[in-house]
């Protein structure tokens, strides 16, 4: 970025220079034009050489194999990849064309190769073996700093080991075992809200798709209220109460953060400008929002911060700690004493972990309700087991007020086996997080193949969950049976990349994987989901998660 900066004010002073001279009494815009062509030309010029020169005859990654599909001239297969139903499926194409290679070799804007791994060595050694000698791109870094923060998520090597070190209290198996009441409270009070949406005559959906009792729902910001709320009560001791306030300034704020817009060329045009500039650089419209929605969670983060050192300062003189909150995430993210996080590090750590704790589970959530609606046999079956397990539910309604749920627990939890199957399968068909990237940061041997420092690497996790050599012949179809009798290949920790493996793996797995069947289980319990018009399938798009382009509307009723 430095040298870009330097490219940017060296180009300013040439035009300056210009203008004083041969260029005397020129229009702003003939500078604007020269300034502009002064930057781009090198770059055009580098990205003409890559296309004639440098990937065919100079690039040490030219005997991989490349995908069928064309890459564009300037955008290289970026556009393949932002044309499709589910995020990762180009992708998995192009994998599953080169069985035998451990890397496919693609290219993104400006013809910059890309490698994804395809191999369980390679992806062992990506992720695990040499996981630190293969850092977060520059460009990725930056956009995850604009928008979940720069914490744990962007930290690299001695400071990765360190932060992530400090935290892991707050995810060890007997405190998020302690948090199952948490879970539950929450995921009944969206039961509680679906049901009184249901129970209120006033609420009137689309009458024409509509039976009675049944009601059109856009399920998609209930969900992400409530995993919201979640991460409030059970990762910093705090309510929220956004299912109760869906206008809050922060709701709004990451609403606008994670969704993802229209694919235009205009769109395309802007991302290129993005990986040119760098993220947020240009004002364009969707930087501005994004600025303003990440000025509002700075100002709640530091708010939050501030409340809870007041609050701790309190508990101390006077002697008191309560042993569920003392490992709660802020908690341990404010703690003094050795190896301390500075003032930085504990503001941005918590803007990771509001955004990463709330949005991957509440697009989780969403997916298995979509896969549900799409899937009755599979729903019905999930019920009956829910029920079994606590029949009471059965016949809750939104004026009850005793708590069906208050006796779920862990260990209850646990006991639903189709549960923890459907999750599975659920995570591997449409992760959350379909890809992630990586840049190398010294040359490494990987499976064969010398990765030379700076080659850009995406690891294709939505791919990777769905390749037949893995999963076998149906593994792009929804079957949670599949995990009653799974193959050598698929029980590899490189086969299930939903949040991906070793040292930088996803903290909140644990967390995540109890929240959702909470959650699955206050919905599925109570309530049917199906399809608002048979046989449709929702635009699905990624944007760092992955989003239902124009909401998540179903059919819902009280189940039988
Ligand atoms: C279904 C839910 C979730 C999915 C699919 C998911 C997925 C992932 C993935 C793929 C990564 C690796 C990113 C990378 O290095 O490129 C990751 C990292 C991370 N996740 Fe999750 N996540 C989920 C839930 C959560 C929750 C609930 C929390 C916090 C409460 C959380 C916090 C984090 C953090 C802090 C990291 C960075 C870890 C590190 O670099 O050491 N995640 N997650």
């Amino acid at each position: 970025m430095a040298s870009k900066k330097f490219s940017i004010s060296c180009a300013g002073m040439v035009v300056y220079v210009a203008y004083k001279t041969v260029f005397k009494g020129a229009s702003l815009g003939t500078l604007g034009l020269l300034w502009f062509l002064l930057l781009t030309v090198p770059w055009l010029s580098r990205a003409l050489f890559r296309v004639l020169v440098y990937n065919n005859f100079l690039s040490p990654y030219r005997h991989l194999p490349q995908p069928s599909d064309r890459p564009h001239w300037f955008f290289g297969h970026f556009h393949h990849l932002h044309n499709e139903q589910l995020p990762g499926n180009s992708q998995l194409r192009w994998l599953e064309e080169n069985p035998e290679s451990p890397f496919v070799r693609y290219y993104g804007i400006f013809r910059r190769e890309r490698l994804a791994p395809r191999s369980h060595a390679a992806l062992q050694t990506i992720l695990q073996t040499a996981s630190y000698s293969f850092v977060k791109p520059d460009l990725t870094r930056k956009t995850l700093a604009l928008i979940v923060g720069d914490g744990l998520i962007n930290a690299e090597a001695d400071s990765h080991r360190r932060q992530r070190k400090l935290l892991m209290p707050a995810f060890s198996f007997g405190h998020i075992k302690s948090l199952t009441p948490v879970f539950v409270e929450k995921s009944f009070a969206l039961s509680k809200h679906i049901a009184g949406i249901l129970d209120n005559d006033a609420v009137v959906s689309d009458e024409k798709v509509s039976s009675p009792g049944e009601k059109i729902i856009d399920l998609d910001p209930l969900v992400h209220a409530t995993t919201l709320d979640i991460i409030f009560k059970a990762g910093f001791g705090t309510e929220f109460n956004a299912l109760q306030n869906e206008d809050d300034k922060l709701v709004q704020a990451y609403r606008n953060v994670f969704t993802m817009r229209k694919i235009t060329n205009w769109w395309r045009f802007e991302m290129a400008m993005e990986v040119f500039f760098g993220p947020g650089v240009i004002p364009t419209k969707r930087n501005k929002t994004v600025k303003a929605s990440k000025r509002i969670i700075e100002k709640f983060a530091t708010d939050l911060i501030r409340e809870k050192q007041q609050k701790q300062k309190i508990a101390t003189t006077f002697g008191k700690t309560s042993s569920t909150t003392d490992k709660d995430i802020l908690n341990i993210l404010i703690a003094e004493g050795k190896g301390a996080l500075t003032d930085h590090e504990i503001r941005n750590n918590l803007m990771t972990f509001l955004a990463a704790g709330h949005e991957t589970t509440s697009s989780a959530t969403a997916i298995a309700l979509y896969l549900l609606s799409k899937h009755p046999e599979v729903q019905s079956k999930l019920r009956a087991e829910i029920r079994e397990h606590i029949p009471e539910y059965a016949s809750y309604r939104s004026g009850d007020n005793n708590d069906p749920l208050a006796s779920l627990t862990y260990e209850k939890i646990e006991s639903m086996k189709y549960l923890n199957n459907f999750c599975r399968e659920s995570l591997r068909l449409i992760p959350p997080v379909p890809v992630t990237s990586r840049q190398a940061a010294e040359d490494t041997m990987v499976d064969g193949v010398l990765v030379k420092k700076g080659t850009l690497i995406f690891i294709v996790i939505a791919a990777i969950n769905q390749l037949k050599s893995l999963w076998g012949e149906d593994a792009d179809k929804f079957n949670p049976d599949r995990w009653n009798n799974m193959s050598a290949e698929a029980l590899s920790p490189y086969s299930f990349l939903t949040f991906i493996q070793g040292p930088r793996s996803c903290i909140g797995r644990r967390f995540s994987e109890i929240e959702f069947k909470c959650l699955l289980i206050a919905l599925i319990g109570r309530f049917e989901f199906g399809e608002r018009n048979p046989g449709e399938e929702l635009a699905l798009r990624s944007m760092v998660t992955t989003k239902f382009a124009n909401g998540l509307s179903l059919k819902v009723k009280y189940a039988e």
